[in-house]
């Protein structure tokens, strides 16, 4: 972090930026100390001279002297121009975060008044407030920090939620954390430094614009002066005496240059610019799960870490709700390994997602009955229930973690928040859970940063992470998907064996058929947002019924596999969302749909061992073979 601040006084750019900020700085502070007698003394036998050896820039109508005043005129200048900017600063803040800290109608209602603002002209808005709050320095600051807030809190406001869409953010959520403190310790220091770049750009605009408003006589008021007041005192005999105005002139570009310079320089230095057989009836409503959908009391209910019934996630879209998850009904067991596989979109990840309550609006989760730990999630707050004994890993361990906090300072995070633990404590058992979770040296790893582990590494600290508390079930979101191949086994292995030692139950979502058969007891086989096939995974090769999981499984190559022969692939796109068919889902890209397949949806009926499947001709030999299909 300091070698890129010492980056900034490196380049050309930076130094001279860096240089003209020093230089305004010490006018402003020393100026009106050493001169700003000589700047008030009034020489009546010299009034409105030219450049002399006593008056070098001449004088004024009262013959005061216009070297001393323009210097002196640096603190006043710079000082409304930092209040403005602080004043700015802190009201597009609170408007950037709003949407983030409110959520639903009045974090929407903030974006929308920001949009409205930014739609103005700056300078529109500027002379606006202005008249506003009324002639005068005090008008001035409010009228100039209020025009540039929302310009602020546009730019804050798409920082903040690129950085909230981030798992470390959702991360935090599972685990309980708090909004506020969400927000101050994983978005607000991830977003500084564009922030700091913008405010440092921001202030030259701003003393411009304190320059044009006293100039324009709005600003700064007789006895008081800043440039702007002293360029439209010189502004009477610019034909004359034009240094009288140029002087306070050039030094508002000078000191607008310091800003914008350094700004830049910050910018360069961070890299900124910135279902079984015909003749079932019972057809649900699309949408609507079938009755016989509910049915996986195979399970005896008491035993289940999760019990969802009839899960339902929905968005709002242009030609009405669109609904990627459409009733999904299955239950976890303690201690049992349960594999979700399906292609890109089939709605896997918004289930875990839905589970872990971590749906952002505008999504809506419905379900009849939503139930962790016997805990009711649909029924009031379960945030130290999901932060104690849910852990979440997902896809990304890039983004799984703050880059601007140590890994330990996580981990303890979660120990602090939900144990109650000590700093100390906390510590203690993040290194103990590093140590858990097969990382060498713990004790130092604990005080690294993220950038500082490799992929793997960041990965097992996710799952430490999730360790910190005693999880029951853990979620895991394609884990592996970014890793490469040998860290990939090791990552599966340890999510395995920590299964073991904590008794936890599992959910792998995947869309590779062989990891889940390598981990998991049960693979529940989704489709356009339904289950439509769960069986144990030792049954995937041999007893699969579903066309969909019998082609998803011929894709994958095993021993017996003929090298010669084209790989297998499922012909056709998966369903999108907004446009699911009527009838089976799959029913377009499948060998054996017949009419009954395009008009009713099967349902997903389970057989006496528990083997559930949706489809009206589950088990049918498949004469046209996937693959040659595909060649055709
Ligand atoms: N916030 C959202 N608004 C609207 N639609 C969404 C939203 N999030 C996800 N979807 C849609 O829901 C569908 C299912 O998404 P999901 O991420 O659960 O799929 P997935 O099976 O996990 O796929 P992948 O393996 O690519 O992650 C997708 O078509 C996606 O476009």
């Amino acid at each position: 972090m300091s070698r890129r601040w010492s980056r900034i006084y490196k380049t050309p750019v930076g130094m001279v930026g860096l240089g003209l900020l020093t230089l305004t700085v010490l006018l402003a502070v020393l100026a009106p100390i050493l001169w700003g007698d000589r700047a008030s003394a009034v020489d009546t036998e010299h009034l409105l001279a030219g450049p002399s050896a006593q008056h070098w820039f001449g004088t004024d109508n009262l013959g005061r002297d216009l070297f001393f005043r323009v210097l002196v005129a640096t603190r006043l200048s710079l000082v409304l121009t930092l209040l403005a900017t602080a004043l700015g600063t802190v009201v597009g803040l609170l408007l950037g975060v709003a949407p983030l800290l409110l959520e639903g109608r009045l974090g929407r209602l903030v974006t929308a008044v920001v949009n409205v603002f930014v739609a103005f002209p700056g300078l529109l808005l500027v002379l606006v407030f202005a008249v506003i709050f009324g002639v005068g320095a005090r008008g001035a600051v409010l009228a100039i920090g209020i025009a540039v807030a929302p310009g602020m809190a546009r730019l804050c406001q798409t920082l903040v939620a690129g950085v909230a869409g981030l798992e470390y953010v959702a991360a935090a959520r599972v685990a309980g954390v708090g909004r506020l403190r969400i927000m101050a310790r994983h978005v607000l220091p991830n977003v500084a430094e564009p922030l700091v770049v913008n405010v440092t750009i921001t202030a030259g605009a701003i003393l411009l614009s304190f320059a044009g408003l006293s100039f324009l006589g709005l600003g700064v008021q007789a006895p008081a002066y800043d440039w702007g007041r002293l360029m439209q005192d010189g502004l009477s005999g610019i034909y004359v005496h034009p240094l009288a105005a140029l002087a306070p002139g050039i030094m508002v570009v000078i000191a607008g240059l310091a800003f914008n310079l350094t700004g830049e320089a910050i910018a360069g230095a961070f890299g900124i610019s910135a279902a079984t057989g015909l003749g079932k009836a019972l057809h649900a409503p699309s949408g609507e799960t079938p009755a016989s959908d509910l049915r996986h009391d195979h399970v005896a209910d008491r035993e289940l870490v999760l019990d969802v019934r009839d899960l339902r996630v929905t968005f709002p879209g242009a030609d009405g709700p669109i609904r990627p998850v459409r009733g999904l009904s299955f239950g976890i067991r303690a201690g049992e390994a349960v594999g979700v596989v399906g292609e890109s979109g089939s709605g896997k990840s918004l289930t875990a997602l839905a589970i872990a309550q971590l749906v952002e609006e505008p999504g809506r989760v419905d379900a009849k009955h939503l139930a962790f730990c016997g805990a009711d999630l649909l029924e009031g707050s379960h945030d130290k229930l999901l932060g104690t004994s849910l852990a979440v890993v997902f896809q990304d361990p890039m983004t799984s973690f703050n880059p601007t906090m140590r890994i330990g300072s996580q981990l303890a995070e979660v120990g602090r928040h939900h144990q109650g633990l000590s700093r100390k404590s906390a510590s203690a058992r993040a290194v103990d859970r590093l140590g858990a979770v097969r990382v060498r040296e713990p004790e130092r790893r604990a005080r690294q940063y993220p950038f500082e582990f490799s992929g793997g590494m960041r990965q097992r600290a996710m799952i430490g992470m999730g360790l910190m508390g005693s999880p029951r079930l853990i979620i895991a979101d394609e884990p592996t998907t970014a890793l490469d191949v040998t860290v990939q086994s090791q990552v599966l292995a340890l999510l395995q064996d920590v299964r073991r030692e904590e008794g936890a139950a599992l959910l792998l979502i995947s869309h590779d058929v062989s990891v889940v058969s390598d981990v998991c007891d049960r693979v529940l086989v989704m489709y356009a947002g339904r289950i439509v096939e769960d069986l144990p995974t030792a049954d995937l090769r041999t007893r699969a019924r579903h066309p969909y999981t019998r082609a998803l499984v011929a894709a994958v190559p095993d021993m017996t596999t003929d090298i010669n022969a084209p790989l297998a692939t499922i012909p056709g796109q998966p369903v999108d969302p907004s446009r699911v068919p009527t009838g089976c889902a799959y029913a377009a890209r499948c060998p054996l749909a017949t009419d009954v397949c395009r008009e009713q949806d099967p349902a997903l009926d389970a057989d006496p061992a528990g083997h559930r499947v949706a489809c009206w001709h589950a088990g049918e030999p498949i004469e046209v073979v996937a693959a040659e299909e595909a060649t055709a």
